[in-house]
């Protein structure tokens, strides 16, 4: 029988009851952007509505639910990392990748450039910080950083059934100001970990950033990776296993930056974030039958007030609440 507690049932809800619970749930959070502030170091970013908040949920049947500000278009930023990540495996391997990237958590912010100097050789520690994410970036296949950035938006097309378009406008704003950037792409070039000029590497992975998405579309990515690769609507297989599988490893111990480990704790799900708000979660299936979307889901989540450690405020707590209330925690 299924471990099914008296309140586990008690929360089984239709999918319209889960879709006016998660319109009161957002409501209920939108207090919480004020505790975040716009990123202002990419110039383009600060003029987002500081208090939006917007949640999208797709389940493995299909079904799709949404709340709050969830039509805004936005720029994925560090979400992209994860796509880089899997566009590499996927191209040249995981061991290929591996030598080039580790998968251990820094407890250090996202764009730190602490660890390349402590560290020789300096291979990055993981690839969803800037240092490493830079390194995959310039790894992506091809000859030129035309075909490279291309690769990336195939997995993208692929997963997202369109091809998405890149914001010029954040794009040219983040190329201005990326000193941080720079600086850790000469420390990998000068270190043997790019592969290609420094120019080229900053310029695909500032556009991988400034790449335009809804929560929808982080939705159904997570989606994906909460099936281990295989889209459950289209019976096809767009991930490998075991690139999915590492990718959500790499995701729940790394993808909220130095607050990956509190996130981990209190949400429990492999989530992404980036800058200007957006994170994105892939819920595995769960035990828990009587649950909601106790078969898996994707979530897309947008608030662009972010906290201290570069993460969505509103958008970790409505995800924190979400997850108590429905089990979405993988442990
Ligand atoms: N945390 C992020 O989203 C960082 C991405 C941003 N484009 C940067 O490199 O700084």
């Amino acid at each position: 029988m299924d471990r099914m507690s008296k309140d586990a049932q008690a929360e089984f809800e239709t999918c319209g009851e889960c879709a006016a619970r998660l319109h009161h749930w957002v409501e209920q959070h939108k207090k919480y952007t004020s505790e975040g502030k716009c990123a202002e170091y990419i110039p383009a970013l600060r003029y987002a509505n500081q208090e939006a908040l917007g949640v999208c949920i797709i389940g493995y049947d299909g079904e799709i639910i949404k709340g709050g500000e969830a039509d805004i278009v936005f720029t994925m930023q560090s979400i992209s990392k994860v796509i880089s990540f899997m566009t590499v495996c996927m191209a040249r391997g995981i061991s290929y990748t591996l030598e080039r990237t580790d998968v251990e958590p820094t407890g250090d912010p996202y764009n730190s450039i602490m660890r390349l100097e402590l560290k020789k050789p300096a291979r990055p520690f993981n690839p969803m910080i800037n240092a490493g994410a830079i390194t995959v970036a310039s790894f992506l296949p091809g000859g030129t950083k035309e075909e490279k950035f291309a690769a990336l938006l195939d997995t993208l097309e692929k997963l997202l059934g369109r091809r998405p378009t890149v914001n010029e406008k954040v794009y040219t704003s983040e190329k201005k100001t990326a000193h941080y950037n720079f600086a850790l792409a000469h420390f990998l070039k000068a270190g043997g970990y790019l592969e290609c000029e420094v120019e080229d590497a900053i310029e695909i992975y500032l556009k991988q950033c400034a790449i335009e998405v809804t929560v929808e579309d982080l939705a159904k990515i997570g989606l994906v990776l909460a099936c281990d690769g295989f889209h459950p609507l289209t019976n096809k297989r767009l991930l490998p296993l075991e690139i999915a599988r590492l990718t959500k490893a790499v995701m729940l111990t790394c993808g909220m930056y130095n607050a990956s480990g509190k996130f981990a704790a209190f949400v429990g799900a492999p989530s992404k974030s980036g800058v200007s708000g957006g994170i994105m979660t892939a819920v595995p299936p769960r035990q828990h039958k009587a649950t909601p979307f106790h078969n898996g889901c994707g979530i897309g989540v947008y608030s662009p007030a972010i906290d201290e450690a570069g993460n969505s405020a509103a958008g970790v707590k409505l995800l924190q609440h979400i997850s108590t209330k429905w089990e979405l925690s993988v442990f």
